[in-house]
């Protein structure tokens, strides 16, 4: 029996989120809807889900000692990470600190499947080595000899990429040995860690990739309609869903997100990401929590990823049909709003945006924007899959984004 208490009160259900952007902004809004008590932390101040929470924190969340003491004075019973980049070596100390004492602290989805993921080589050993799914090949590097070895065995194209680091941060595609220095310079300063340990990943030469939406609940486990996406730079543009594809590559999907989010373990939603060529399927990476990609099911899903999130960690029910599948309201899309300067955005054309039927906005009230930034998506219903994107680019193609 799931029981929730009063926000503010010492019946309270206490969440704490490590990450505050826009993923963890809609998280908190759905566990607002429980009348949960939602804490949220990150870097910078402002930051949305902050915006949408009870209280706030700022610290360096690759500081294990200040990630403890924010638990500590927090006491929450669920730690929910939204980012990769957090001490999780803490947050496994304190997930068995909790289990001994009884102070009922829990890690979303697990404190081990938090380990895994903030690296990519955790996760990569994990999938391709022990559980053996296939993947590209890869290897792990750390010098610049050992980095131009590494490309040499993979061949080109191949893909570079900091362990550490998410969006596309620091990754390239590498085509041809003039680029090649300059995917070592830009791994090393891109990452969200700083320099460091880089992958080099052989190219899949993939027809499509999907995000398999895959949640872990008390009543088993559920999926989601494939998600398609077109990523430009490592970064997420558009997604649409459902995603058409054969039956035997959906099964064999299914299969492989099976495999890894059982090994991982807890409740929540991960976002297991899938190259497919035909009917073969590669296991390229998975978030522990709600996806970017998953933007979309804001509009094509009765419960959206992140009212899925807050339900599955709080142990309440997931409605599925009878062979495991989420509902959907048929073909949606989205599309990324990208902001490129220095300042505090505004939006203009907000009307225009709006205007055609089955259109929604997400303005994610980031505080500022220095460099590239995402700061908003359109989200759209149509007849198909195409038309559902060609509303959703249209939206996005009529708002202007200004800094000031
Ligand atoms: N080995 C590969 N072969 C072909 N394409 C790849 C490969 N690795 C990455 N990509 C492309 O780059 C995109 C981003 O890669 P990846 O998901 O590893 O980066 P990320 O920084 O973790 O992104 P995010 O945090 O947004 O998921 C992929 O979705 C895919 O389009
Ligand atoms: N692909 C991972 C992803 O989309 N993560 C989302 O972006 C935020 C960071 O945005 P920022 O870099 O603009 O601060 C994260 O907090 C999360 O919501
Ligand atoms: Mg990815």
């Amino acid at each position: 029996m799931v029981r929730l208490g009063t926000p503010l009160s010492p019946s309270a259900t206490r969440v704490l989120l490590l990450g505050s952007g826009e993923l963890g902004k809609e998280v908190a809004i759905e566990l607002q809807r429980f009348g949960v008590e939602v804490i949220a932390a990150d870097r910078y101040a402002g930051a949305p889900a902050m915006q949408v929470a009870h209280r706030s924190h700022v610290l360096d969340m690759l500081d294990g000692a200040a990630i403890r003491a924010l638990v500590e004075r927090e006491r929450p019973h669920l730690v929910v990470p939204e980012i990769e980049a957090i001490h999780t070596q803490t947050l496994e100390d304190l997930e068995r600190e909790a289990a001994q004492d009884g102070s009922g602290t829990r890690v979303i989805p697990t404190a081990r499947a938090a380990r895994l993921t903030m690296d990519r080589e955790g996760i990569r050993r994990l999938a391709a080595e022990t559980l053996g799914l296939p993947t590209s090949s890869y290897r792990f590097v750390d010098t610049v000899e050992d980095y131009r070895a590494a490309v040499a065995a993979i061949g080109l194209p191949c893909v570079v990429k900091p362990v550490m680091s998410s969006s596309g941060k620091g990754q390239s595609l590498v085509r041809a040995d003039a680029d090649v220095q300059r995917a070592w310079d830009y791994a090393q300063t891109g990452g969200r860690a700083g320099a460091g340990r880089v992958i080099v990943e052989g190219f899949v030469d993939f027809d499509y990739e999907i995000t398999l939406l895959t949640v872990r609940h008390a009543g088993g486990t559920a999926f989601c309609a494939p998600i398609g996406h077109l990523q430009r730079d490592g970064d997420y543009r558009e997604s649409w869903q459902p995603q058409p594809m054969s039956a035997a590559a959906l099964a064999r999907s299914r299969e492989i997100a099976r495999a890894i989010t059982d090994d991982l373990g807890g409740w929540g939603v991960f976002g297991v990401e899938l190259f497919v060529k035909g009917d073969e399927v590669w296991f390229s990476e998975v978030s522990p929590r709600p996806h970017d990609t998953g933007l979309v099911t804001l509009v094509s899903q009765e419960l959206s990823e992140f009212a899925l999130h807050a339900r599955a960690i709080l142990g309440l029910p997931v409605p599925v049909d009878a062979d495991g599948t989420i509902a959907t309201f048929g073909a949606s899309a989205s599309c990324a709003l990208l902001a490129e300067g220095h300042g505090v955005p505004v939006f203009d054309g907000i009307d225009a945006a709006l205007r055609a039927p089955d259109t929604a906005l997400r303005l994610f009230g980031k505080p500022r924007v220095e460099g590239q930034r995402r700061v908003g998506v359109t989200l759209a219903r149509g007849a198909d899959v195409d038309a559902a994107r060609a509303v959703a680019r249209e939206a996005a193609a009529a708002l202007t984004i200004s800094l000031d």
